[in-house]
This record gives structure tokens, C-alpha cells and sequence, in this order.
């Protein structure tokens, strides 16, 4: 493995600290070792559960242009364990019934709407800076900013799905929270024979959890129908306007607002704070970005290529998939490795594991050999319908940050990005912010 090591330029200046991009031995050492032995496309088991691994782009090509949205699945054997965060949201639902929801769904996110949003990402971004600030006066300029920045974006979700002002709100997002630490607890076991045995308790600990949740959303929607708050511009509002004929039930507005906060704010907090890891180890592009926001939308692709927050893309064919003469059997699930494509070389070049943002300006595809090697989003039909919010969010919260700080690696910041559902920095990231 090649390693860059980085002189963190700050009072400091003996402060040497070891950082790789090259992270994919190190997030999924058993597929990197594979690949080495078998190549780009195998099949290895989960449990009793066979997976077809790729991450061949052009085999994803093809069976994208074989196979249409709705005709993909998502694996079964992840169903049961992801029941109580994303039920029937769009995330997992499949058939005519995806294509129902994501009708429903995609227009809240267009960006008029998006921009009513705006203000309430800029209040909650404010909160944020003045603790950092007054932490800073306190004498420590020490933060972690991966704590701050999740908590932060778990407040945005919050309002932008369900409005401000209701007391509620913040007790339904507490405790997704608390639901989404329990089932991470339980995630090692799936496709384990008798699995189930092992993780009872925690498993009553987030089917209580659930059902809580479920009550308390559904009161709120309830309370919304019955009041002229149904016209209000946060998404829930916006899909009671957009549920005209097509009609999402009660249970099926519930299960949306979950996916909205699983689905939407740890990936974004993710994608700014790999970010500002990677500003800290370059100043240059730190002091470029405070004068040119232009090319903001270059660097959020770099870091979202280097550490994909949605580290792999799942699927499972309903039925059989002819490609090449070969038979993909109706059932097979499909691991799609998005960071072994992004970090490799045949498809970026020898400076796949190099920090370079300028790849991206003038390719929307960062000079990718194969248009499906760069998939931070997905791919086909099923692609994040998100990605405006995130977007809009990163801009926001990326200008305001660099307007009142500058950053630096803090010499106790430990690099160990690992997969636990998303990409995160294993130890947090804690910087040097200094108010400028
Ligand atoms: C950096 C931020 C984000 C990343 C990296 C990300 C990544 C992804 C990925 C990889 C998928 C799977 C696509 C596929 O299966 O081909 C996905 C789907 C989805 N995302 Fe995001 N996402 C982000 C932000 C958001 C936000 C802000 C929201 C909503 C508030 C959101 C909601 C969804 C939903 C509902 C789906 C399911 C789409 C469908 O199956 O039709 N995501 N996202």
C-alpha cells in the first residue's frame, strides 16, 4: 500500500502524521484480497446467503441497461434488519410500488422547493459555529468535527422533513438515533444461520424503539392533515400536497419520513467531513474554495470518489438476467463495491489515490475511463433521489464554516475510515479551528 505521509503545516511543525487515500485494503480487506485472486466479479457467501460481488464497470453496464428500475430488488436477507428503519420507504419498496413512491417522492426534492429549506440549514449551521467559537475562546481548539457535523445535519433532517416547532420533532429524531445504534449492534449477524438467537435483546430493544416511533410520527401526521400545517414547505408537507390519486397510506408516509432521516443526513454530515479532512491536509484548496465557491461542486466530488459515504450499492435480480451468454439467476444478490471502483487505477489512472478536484473540471465524470466507475449516488432508475438536498446542505454549510474558520489536522487525529453501514472516520476527526 502506498503511503503519503503529510506535514501538517500549523504552530506546530514538527507534527507528522501518516494519511493514505489508498483505503480500500483497509475498509474491506477481504474483497480487496479477492479481487487480487479472483478479479473484478465473484461470488462469495454471506451467512447461507450467496452475493455476486463487482466491481467491473462495464459488467454494471450492462446489466443497468438489461434491467430497468423497478424490475431490481433489494437483497432479502437485509429486509428483516433494516424493517424498523426504512419499512416500505422508497429505499427498500420494489415493482409498481417504487415506481408509485418515487412519483410521490422525487418532486419534494426539486430545488424550488429546496430553497424554502435553506434558511433553517443556515440557523442550524449558526448554532453550531457559535459553540465552536466558544469553545475555541475557552481555550480549546481542539474539535470533532464528525460529532458536531452529524448532530448538526440530524437537526437539519429533522426540520426539513417534519417543519420547526413541533416538540415532537426532536423526540421522533432522538430516538431514530438511539434505533439506528441498535441495529448496527445486531448488523454482523446477517445471513448467520440462526442469527436471530444471538441478538434477542437488542432486537426487542429496537422493535420497541420502532413502534414508539411509528406513534409519535403518526400523531404528527395526523395533526397536520387535520390542520391547514399540511401546506407547510418541509418535506412531509410537501408529500401530503404531492399524495393526490397516487396516495401514500398513513403507514407508508411514516415509513418516508424514516428513510428521509436514515438515508439523509449521516451521508451528507459524512461527505462534509471528509471534506474538511481532506482541506485540512490541503490549505491551498482551503484558501482557493473561500475565494472561488465555484469550485466547490469539484472538490464535494473528490471527497465523495476518495470516501464515498455509501461505501457499496446493494441489489437482487427478480429475475433471471441474461448478460454475455451468461444467466444471472432470478434471487442472486449483487454487492456492488463503490469504493474498489473509485480507488482503482485502471479506471482513474495512477493518481487514483491522490486528492486532486481538478479532475472533475471539465468531466462531471472526474476523467473516469468507464461512465459507471463513479457511482457515489448509485446508479440507474434508483439513484439517490437526494442528492439536490445534499447538495444545497454542503454548499450552505462548507461556505458558512470556511467563512469563520481555517482548519488543521489535529496531531491526536488517528486515519481509519471503516465501513459500519456508512464510510465514517473510525476515531472522529479532530481539527485544529481556528476562527480566522
Ligand atoms: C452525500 C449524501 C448522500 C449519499 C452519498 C447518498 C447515497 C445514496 C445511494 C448510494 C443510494 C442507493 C442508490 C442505488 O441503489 O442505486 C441512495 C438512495 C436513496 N437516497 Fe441517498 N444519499 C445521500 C443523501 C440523501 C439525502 C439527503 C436523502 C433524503 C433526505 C436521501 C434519500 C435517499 C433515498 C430515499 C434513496 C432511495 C432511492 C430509490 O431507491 O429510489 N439521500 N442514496
Amino acid at each position: 500500500m502506498k503511503i503519503t505521509s503529510y506535514n501538517n503545516n500549523n504552530n506546530n511543525n514538527n507534527d507528522h502524521i501518516i494519511i493514505t487515500h489508498d483505503i480500500h485494503s483497509q475498509v474491506s480487506p477481504y474483497f480487496s484480497s479477492w479481487q487480487k485472486s479472483f478479479g473484478k466479479v465473484f461470488v462469495y457467501w454471506l451467512g447461507t446467503e450467496p452475493f455476486l460481488y463487482i466491481a467491473d464497470a462495464e459488467l454494471l453496464n450492462k446489466i443497468s441497461k438489461e434491467v430497468a428500475a423497478k424490475r431490481w430488488g433489494k437483497p432479502s436477507v437485509f429486509r428483516n434488519d433494516r424493517d424498523p428503519m426504512f419499512g416500505s420507504g422508497l429505499v427498500m419498496v420494489e415493482g409498481n410500488d417504487w415506481v408509485r413512491h418515487r412519483h410521490i417522492v422525487a418532486p419534494a426534492f426539486n430545488p424550488i422547493n429546496l430553497k424554502a429549506m435553506a434558511t433553517n440549514i443556515v440557523a442550524s449551521t449558526n448554532k453550531m459555529i457559535q459553540t465552536w467559537v466558544f469553545q475555541h475562546n475557552s481555550g480549546n481548539p481542539v474539535i470533532d468535527v464528525e460529532r458536531d457535523i452529524v448532530a448538526t445535519a440530524g437537526e437539519i433532517i429533522a426540520i426539513t422533513t417534519l417543519g420547526v416547532g413541533d416538540h415532537n420533532a426532536t423526540n421522533v429524531f432522538q430516538k431514530l438515533r438511539a434505533l439506528q445504534i441498535t441495529l448496527f449492534n445486531t448488523n454482523r449477524y446477517v445471513g448467520v444461520p440462526f442469527g436471530k438467537y444471538f441478538k434477542v435483546i437488542k432486537t426487542l430493544e429496537a422493535k420497541n424503539l420502532g413502534k414508539e416511533i411509528d406513534e409519535l410520527l403518526l400523531s404528527i401526521i395526523e395533526a397536520r392533515k387535520s390542520t391547514k400545517g399540511s401546506h407547510q414547505s418541509d418535506l412531509l408537507g410537501l408529500l401530503l400536497q404531492e399524495n393526490g390519486d397516487k396516495k401514500l397510506t398513513m403507514r407508508e408516509l411514516v415509513d418516508e419520513c424514516k428513510t428521509f432521516f436514515f438515508g439523509g443526513h449521516e451521508t451528507t454530515a459524512l461527505s462534509i467531513t471528509w471534506t474538511l479532512l481532506l482541506l485540512a491536509m490541503h490549505q491551498d484548496w482551503q484558501n482557493q474554495l473561500r475565494d472561488e465557491i465555484q469550485q466547490m461542486k469539484w472538490v464535494m466530488n473528490e471527497a465523495l470518489r476518495l470516501y464515498p459515504p455509501s461505501p457499496n450499492v446493494q441489489r437482487q435480480a427478480r429475475d433471471d438476467i441474461q448478460i454475455d451468454g451468461l444467466t444471472v439467476p432470478k434471487g442472486t444478490n449483487m454487492w456492488i463495491d463503490v469504493v474498489g471502483m473509485h480507488h482503482d487505477k485502471e479506471l482513474w489512472g495512477e493518481d487514483a489515490n491522490e486528492f486532486k478536484p481538478e479532475r472533475f473540471m471539465e468531466d462531471v465524470n472526474g476523467g473516469c475511463k468507464h461512465k459507471m466507475g463513479y457511482l457515489p449516488f448509485g446508479f440507474g432508475g434508483r439513484m439517490c433521489v437526494g442528492r439536490n438536498l445534499t447538495f444545497m446542505e454542503y454548499k450552505i454549510v462548507l461556505t458558512l464554516l470556511l467563512s469563520k474558520f481555517s482548519f488543521k489536522l489535529s496531531p491526536s487525529y488517528h486515519h481509519s475510515p471503516s465501513i459500519m453501514l456508512s464510510l465514517r472516520p473510525t476515531h472522529g476527526l479532530p481539527l485544529i479551528v481556528q476562527p480566522l
